[in-house]
């Protein structure tokens, strides 16, 4: 159009256009035209002009001129996509959600209170959660989004100088080397290569000889606590639907799986729920790749799966993508082997193992037991009130070690007799 555009040059399609608009409406509508018509001469490449026109001209009666902007619109978003899926794109990600919320804090809190306790047995819990000074050093020069905002921390008054918020575990009593302090099953986990076994728990994907029947599919559980984390957690949601498009073997793609089908499940916004508001948010400076397949189309495609309807304000994309980031920075990943075989690899974010603090000289050593249910063992002595820490990077490679033949643990790592029947218990 060399000029703007004006009404009269060719006549309304009515029979298309079934909803005819009022002279007052029709003469707004055509001052806003020639006021669109003057902007895109000075800026054409703005998609959402062209397609607040096209909007008009259908108004106006004249959709074949409006499918022309809509076609334009279209070729402008599909460019900058292109741009956006420049795999030079890397995330700054701003963790902005506020988690004021100090029943998270005290719920977490109770997991570990209750965690391996068994009154009949005088079984105390060995962890618990404080404030740690370990993360101070990495949080200075930035000021850290609190999660635990408002809450007081008596236990910790000799710590009262610490400001940033970063929780790390504690021992709740003196331990001996090579107790069993903590075992964390989650919701948020999986394991490639499980598909081989004749029967694996679809919760925790553990070798499954004695299953539990899910009754609504082919699903089986290795434990009541699997099957209530599945049923009541996330299952309903992707129970029968068809996960054909999702790739095997994509660990962050299925841990985003399970977490998106558990805040559907639960109704909440994600990042209020009290597994995903607990997690600590990735520093700003540490920045991620971004793939518009992975961080977006993929996440849609899952909330569609589950019904969710994905235009609601709680799925948007900033949420989807801290969403990711709290995964990503929270999740933990190890090869399973067995005979020197890769048997299975297995990820998981957990919900007490993500308070861990690492260090290079951990007294505490983790192991995921061939599903996604973390272990953690004492490596030494540590006296009640010291900081619980484990190595992050599993240095060593991660044996295949079943808690029932205790003779394949390395030296200093065998657990109690006791603890081993408990393990068989839990
Ligand atoms: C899995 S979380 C550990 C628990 C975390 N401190 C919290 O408050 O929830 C991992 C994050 O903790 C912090 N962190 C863990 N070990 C650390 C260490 N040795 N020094 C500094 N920061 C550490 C880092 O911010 C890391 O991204």
């Amino acid at each position: 159009m060399a000029t703007a555009w004006e009404s009269g040059a060719t006549h309304p399609d009515w029979h298309t256009i079934k909803w005819k608009p009022s002279v007052a409406k029709r003469h707004a509508l055509i001052k806003a035209v020639q006021a669109d018509t003057n902007v895109l001469a000075r800026s054409p490449h703005v998609a959402h002009r062209w397609q607040t026109r096209g909007n008009r001209f259908v108004a106006l009666g004249y959709p074949d001129i409006a499918a022309g902007d809509a076609y334009k619109a279209t070729l402008l978003c599909v460019k900058s996509l292109e741009y956006l899926t420049s795999p030079s794109l890397i995330r700054r990600t701003q963790d902005t959600h506020q988690l004021a919320q100090p029943q998270i804090l005290e719920l977490a809190r109770e997991e570990f209170e209750a965690n391996l306790v068994d009154e009949s047995r005088g079984f105390t819990a060995a962890c618990k959660l404080s404030k740690t000074p370990l993360a101070r050093s990495a949080a200075r020069g930035e000021k850290r989004k609190s999660r635990f905002r408002d809450v007081e921390d008596a236990e910790t008054q000799d710590l009262s100088e610490i400001r940033e918020d970063s929780y790390g575990v504690y021992a709740a009593k003196d331990v001996q080397a090579g107790e069993l302090l903590l075992l964390d099953h989650t919701i948020i986990g999986y394991a490639s290569g499980a598909e081989e076994t004749i029967n694996h728990c679809a919760n925790c994907y553990a070798d499954t000889p004695h299953p539990l029947y899910a009754g609504c599919c082919d699903a089986v559980f290795c434990s009541g606590t699997c099957e209530n984390l599945s049923l009541n957690g996330y299952h309903k949601v992707m129970c029968g639907k068809d996960l054909s498009w999702l790739r095997k073997g994509d660990h962050l793609q299925w841990l985003m799986f399970r977490c998106l089908a558990m805040v559907v499940q639960a109704g909440v916004h994600p990042l209020d729920h009290p597994l995903v508001a607990r997690l600590t948010a990735r520093s700003s400076a540490c920045p991620e790749p971004f793939s518009f397949v992975e961080c977006i189309v993929k996440p849609l495609r899952m909330l569609d799966t589950f019904g969710a309807d994905f235009f609601q304000p709680q799925y948007d994309t900033s949420v989807l993508v801290t969403l990711q980031t709290r995964i990503s920075t929270n999740y933990w990943n190890c090869g399973v082997y067995k005979r020197n075989q890769r048997i299975r690899e297995c990820s998981g974010v957990n919900p007490l193992y993500s308070f861990f603090n690492h260090s290079c000289q951990a007294n505490g050593k983790w192991n995921s037991n061939n599903s996604t249910s973390i272990v953690v063992t004492a490596l030494e002595d540590i006296n009640k009130g010291e900081e619980i820490t484990i190595a992050y990077v599993a240095v060593q490679g991660m044996t295949y070690r079943s808690v029932a033949k205790p003779g394949n643990h390395r030296p200093g790592l065998q657990l109690g007799l006791g603890d081993q029947e408990r393990l068989r218990q839990l």
